[in-house]
């Protein structure tokens, strides 16, 4: 299985003056601690680091610190992360069938959700009903599904705002999950969903609600409490903790 890492982002909820990736967790920067996952997991083979070449010089440093396996290629990211992930999709190789899709700054994330996402996607254990069919230029009913992301179920119950910040609406929370990553795709079918976002101008925040927007389907596999996105100071002190836990753990 593929894997593409959106690791281009500058970090700016951080507080960072570089790219968040570079900053360290536990003495490891925290893009190595997604890749070290990454090469522990079963199912991915080749790993492809979305990066702005600012930051080349010190991933490659990393890496060398790492002594991966698996082959790693640099891709030059773009100014949001759906344009780097665009970026990511023209560069994988031409027999990529299927691929992940992993932030960067999910770090947390264990081998054994990348092999989830990966089986999913490659046994494609979900067929398509046919009431989530619409497109037949795309799919058909009983296909096997093409797109699925990690996702768990939300805790909080969500609010709808105005700009006034009045509450418009409260979502019926059992139907409310939060995406995660890795999400794991058909790469042709991705590949002309990025296509039409950037013909229209859509501009999301994750590379299923391409999907979405294209009329596939997407399911959902169970992600990680732990699989938080490393996006705030806090992020980071959480982070520390869940891997003190994992550390001592593994030292019983
Ligand atoms: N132009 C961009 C922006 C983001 N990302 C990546 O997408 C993931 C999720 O993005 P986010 O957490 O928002 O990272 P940043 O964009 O760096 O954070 P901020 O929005 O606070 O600047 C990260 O691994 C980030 O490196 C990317 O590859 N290219
Ligand atoms: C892809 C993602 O991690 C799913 O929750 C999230 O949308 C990334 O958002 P960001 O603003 O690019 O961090």
């Amino acid at each position: 299985m593929y894997l593409l890492i959106p690791a281009a982002g500058m970090g700016r909820r951080m507080g960072s003056d570089r790219n968040k990736l570079l900053l360290t967790l536990r003495s490891q920067p925290l893009i190595a601690w997604t890749l070290r996952a990454a090469e522990a997991s079963h199912e991915i083979s080749w790993i492809g680091i979305i990066s702005q070449p600012a930051d080349w010089v010190d991933l490659k440093e990393i890496l060398g610190g790492l002594s991966l396996n698996k082959p790693v290629e640099f891709i030059q990211g773009g100014t949001t992360r759906q344009e780097s992930v665009y970026n990511g999709l023209q560069a994988l190789p031409a027999d990529a069938k299927q691929v992940l899709i992993h932030d960067g700054a999910r770090c947390l994330a264990t081998p054994e959700l990348f092999d989830r996402c990966a089986v999913g996607i490659r046994n494609s254990e979900f067929r398509i009903p046919n009431s989530k069919f619409s497109d037949s230029r795309l799919s058909t009913p009983d296909s096997p599904i093409q797109g699925l992301i990690a996702a768990i179920p939300v805790k909080d119950t969500i609010k709808v705002v105005d700009d006034a910040g009045f509450i418009q609406d409260t979502p019926d929370r059992s139907q409310l999950w939060a995406a995660q990553t890795p999400q794991a795709f058909d790469v042709q079918l991705l590949k002309q969903c990025h296509a039409k976002g950037l013909e229209q101008g859509w501009e999301v925040t994750d590379d299923a609600a391409l999907f979405e927007k294209c009329g596939l389907p997407v399911h959902i596999v169970e992600g990680e409490e732990t699989n938080l996105k490393l996006t705030t100071p806090m992020d980071l002190a959480i982070a520390e903790f869940i891997l003190q836990q994992r550390l001592e753990i593994g030292n019983r």
